[in-house]
């Protein structure tokens, strides 16, 4: 699989970031280095956690444009989520629901390519149910280092520092053992249903996608890495870590970079 910086076309810098434009220049370039590396990869499919949230939404929808839709190797991704709300796969703030908006519904992508995160049962059974799911693709009940379960895990950072449904002061912070997890955090609506960091630990490429200045100030916190409380500075890779974002987001890096 090609680095991000050769499938971007920019240097990522030794701390691991690459900064383009605009948000739609991160969607563009994202949309361009996961169409290469899908058609590049030999040994099976590509397989992805994909993220809720606004710059993924603006990437999903770059990648239903017509160049896409002819280009991408649809048969060859297996497309999984990093965390879900647990509402109906309908409901407006579901993410599988936002994907097919925005991507699904437009490409030739299998239905059977496509791993919504289970949502008619109890949390924690639905939680159990998608730890099975990504087992039976892993092909083994624990992780072996060097044989990554995800070639790309794609995340965001919330206000609170949360990413994926892995929120502030909460148990699953903690959970070493289990690959998805139930979360209830304490001032966003819905149960949630999230990878945890073991899950997200056995990747070959963690990507934070952030942009817009609203997000510069948590980005410095985050890349200072000395404040545990903050969930996305916890998070950890057996692969490579980048960062790709836009020029507002980075406006308080600037003696990081
Ligand atoms: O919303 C979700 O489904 C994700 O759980 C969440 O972790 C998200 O990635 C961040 O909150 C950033 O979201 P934005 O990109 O919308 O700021």
């Amino acid at each position: 699989m090609m680095t991000i910086d050769e499938g971007v076309g920019h240097d990522v810098t030794t701390a691991g970031i690459i900064v383009l434009e605009d948000d739609d220049a991160v969607a563009h370039a994202m949309a361009a280095w996961l169409m290469q590396s899908a058609l590049d990869k030999e040994d099976g499919p590509l397989v992805l956690a994909l993220s809720g949230g606004t710059t993924p939404k603006r990437l999903l929808e770059v990648m239903a444009g017509p160049e896409y839709v002819a280009r991408f190797p649809w048969k060859k991704c297996q497309f999984f989520y990093g965390d879900e709300r647990h509402v109906p796969p309908d409901d407006p703030d579901s993410n599988y629901h936002m994907s097919c908006e925005a991507l699904f519904s437009h490409v030739p992508v299998p239905p059977e390519n496509l791993h919504p995160v289970p949502t008619g049962g109890s949390p924690e059974a639905d939680a159990a149910a998608y730890e099975a799911e990504l087992k039976k693709l892993y092909g083994a009940e624990t992780f072996e280092s060097g044989r990554p379960l995800f070639d790309v895990v794609m995340l965001g950072i919330g206000p609170d520092g949360h990413t994926a449904s892995l929120f502030p002061r909460q148990p699953v912070l903690e959970e070493t053992r289990r690959w998805v997890s139930t979360c209830v955090p304490d001032d966003a609506p819905h149960v949630r249903i999230t990878l945890t960091y073991p899950a997200i630990h056995s990747s070959r490429h963690v990507v934070f996608l952030l942009t817009g200045s609203e997000k510069a100030a948590m980005l410095k916190r985050v890349r200072r890495g000395d404040d545990a409380s903050l969930p996305s500075s916890r998070v950890t890779t057996e692969g490579t870590m980048t960062f790709v974002i836009d020029r507002a987001a980075a406006e308080d890096l600037s003696d990081e970079r």
